[in-house]
């Protein structure tokens, strides 16, 4: 049986450890000390609820962050010092420079693994192939419902209760959008890894009144030719931000250390 680290216990959270595939099983929950006694209840005591992944006493397969950004740069470089394998979804948080920097550095004195999920979007394969014969441009629209961009700085560039029709609110590069949304555009910083990185990726962001999916639209251009990609995600009941293909991504990464998708 592997044994997975999971940080956070929010809507993404708890889907993915809904679905974990045969074979893995959570041995342990990173959350703030109110959350402390549902996932006890939750898991009947079979889970050990941490506030900081080192008061782990064992060596977890896989630590799978589905928090924030903010956690992975809490908690990422203790992880991977401890040689462990970090996967992350909230992957805006690498648009910080030095954060980046501290966590490939500590992966390459400690042996630990910084895994980046594909989230809410797809064909980073094609991407980042992509990039190896050189990228002229790589180009970004998310468009979600008014509902998923409440509680965020959209709040302040535009009136969401007042949009009619489909309007863009912000464009910028990668490393603004990841860092001034950072509960809805991990996917630009996602897209910018495997592609032209953080400032060269433009970013659009859009509100459309008319959709309650999370629309993720991808243009590329470079020498092998062009690719786009538009991906109408089905977001989670639980939080509107977040796209049910983003959490199964992080499922996907589980069934790797059972289907051997992992290297040791
Ligand atoms: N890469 C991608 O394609 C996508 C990435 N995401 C990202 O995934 C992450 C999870 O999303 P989702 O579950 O929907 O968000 P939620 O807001 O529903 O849940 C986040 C949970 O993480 C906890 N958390 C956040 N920061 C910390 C911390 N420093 N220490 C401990 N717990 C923490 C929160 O705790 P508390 O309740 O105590 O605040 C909350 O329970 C977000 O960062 C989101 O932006 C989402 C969709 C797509
Ligand atoms: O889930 C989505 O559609 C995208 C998202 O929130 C993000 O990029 O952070």
């Amino acid at each position: 049986m592997k044994k997975i680290m999971m940080i956070g216990y929010g809507a993404m959270a708890k889907e993915v450890l809904a679905r974990l595939p045969e074979g893995v099983e959570p041995g342990w929950i990173v959350a703030r000390e109110q959350h402390h006694t549902e996932i006890a209840k939750a898991f009947a005591g079979r889970v050990q609820a941490l506030t900081h992944p080192e008061q782990c006493t064992e060596s977890p397969d896989l630590v799978l962050e589905c928090a924030s950004q903010q956690a992975v740069a809490e908690f990422g470089e203790a992880v991977i010092k401890r040689g462990w394998r970090l996967a992350v979804i909230s992957t805006g948080a690498l648009a910080d420079a030095a954060l980046q920097l501290r966590l490939q550095q500590a992966c390459a004195r400690h042996q630990g693994r910084l895994i980046v999920l594909s989230g809410a979007v797809a064909g980073m394969d094609g991407l980042a192939s992509a990039r190896e014969g050189g990228l002229e441009s790589v180009t970004y629209q998310s468009s979600k419902s008014p509902a998923s961009w409440r509680g965020s700085m959209a709040e302040k560039l535009i009136d969401l209760g007042a949009v009619s029709e489909a309007q863009v609110f912000f464009e910028g590069s990668a490393r603004e959008a990841a860092r001034m949304f950072p509960a809805n555009a991990n996917v630009a910083a996602t897209i910018a890894l495997h592609g032209i990185g953080m400032d060269a990726t433009r970013v659009r962001l859009q509100v459309d009144p008319h959709t309650q999916r999370n629309t993720h639209s991808l243009q590329v251009c470079g020498q092998f030719g062009e690719f786009q990609i538009e991906l109408c995600g089905n977001p989670l009941a639980s939080n509107p931000k977040t796209s049910t293909l983003a959490a199964l991504s992080a499922v996907q990464a589980c069934r790797c250390l059972v289907d051997g998708g992992f290297m040791a």
